[in-house]
């Protein structure tokens, strides 16, 4: 199967995304990333079911700094304009890791890491001080920091990534999505999972009223992809 470069997706990726890919030395997108980066550019909720190693960090990193760089007021240094929530810190330090470049060069953000294990009250402090305009890190941690900085806006944000769904809700996570969830803008909600059980995520979501369509790539192979449009939109 010919794969698509990534300066062909529609809609174009930023210049500064493009040029910092190459300099990573990638030139071509893998097949989770083809489908998946113009749905999530163009605003749509997706589910994304795709092995591991298949690329999925980029499929969501990408598109959630195009939408905050084109935002079209800038986000206030409290304003959090994305969440990426995933169930262990060493997998969010690793997205942190995937997307600190991209976020500080194309949008000028630094995101913030906030994961177990380190003082909350330092995490406060630190956000407060430098901002927290993207939060990457565990549902637990992220919750405690939100209960404890009553003045982060959250009315602003645009994008929301459950990494490895299916994971998150095994760990009892279900209770912290749907205030998040009711807290998004107009903007973009995303569900990305692993081995993403879609049928019983979905039905959490829509039980909790959370999900009401979505967009659903699933590559059970990593190679062929298959894009199921269920629908788009959450309930809003
Ligand atoms: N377009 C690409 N071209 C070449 N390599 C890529 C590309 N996208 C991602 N990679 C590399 O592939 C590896 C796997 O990517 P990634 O960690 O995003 O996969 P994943 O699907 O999230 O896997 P996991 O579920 O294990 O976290 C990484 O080393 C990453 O740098």
């Amino acid at each position: 199967m010919q794969q698509l470069e990534f300066k062909d997706l529609v809609p174009a990726l930023a210049p500064a995304s493009l040029a910092l890919l190459a300099r990573q030395n990638f030139s071509k997108a893998t097949p989770v990333q083809a489908a998946t980066i113009p749905l999530l550019s163009n605003n749509k909720d997706v589910a994304v079911d795709a092995c591991t190693g298949s690329g999925k960090t980029l499929a969501f990193v990408l598109p959630l700094v195009e939408i905050l760089n084109k935002l079209e007021t800038p986000l206030k240094r409290l304003q959090v304009g994305a969440i990426i929530i995933s169930p262990t810190r060493e997998l969010s330090k690793q997205i942190n890791d995937v997307a600190y470049p991209f976020l500080e060069e194309v949008c000028g953000i630094v995101p913030k890491l906030l994961v177990g294990g380190t003082d909350p009250l330092q995490d406060v402090h630190r956000l407060r001080k430098e901002g927290a305009q993207v939060l990457i890190g565990t549902p637990g941690r992220i919750h405690d920091i939100m209960e404890r900085t009553k003045d982060l806006e959250l009315k602003s944000l645009e994008v929301l990534i459950l990494d490895e769904a299916d994971r998150l809700l095994s760990m009892g996570f279900s209770k912290y999505v749907p205030p998040l969830a009711g807290s998004l803008a107009a903007g973009l909600r995303v569900v990305g999972g692993q081995k993403l059980r879609a049928a019983s995520i979905c039905n959490w979501m829509f039980a909790s009223g959370t999900l009401c369509q979505f967009a659903l790539v699933a590559l059970h192979d990593c190679c062929l992809p298959v894009v199921h449009v269920c629908g788009f939109s959450l309930c809003r």
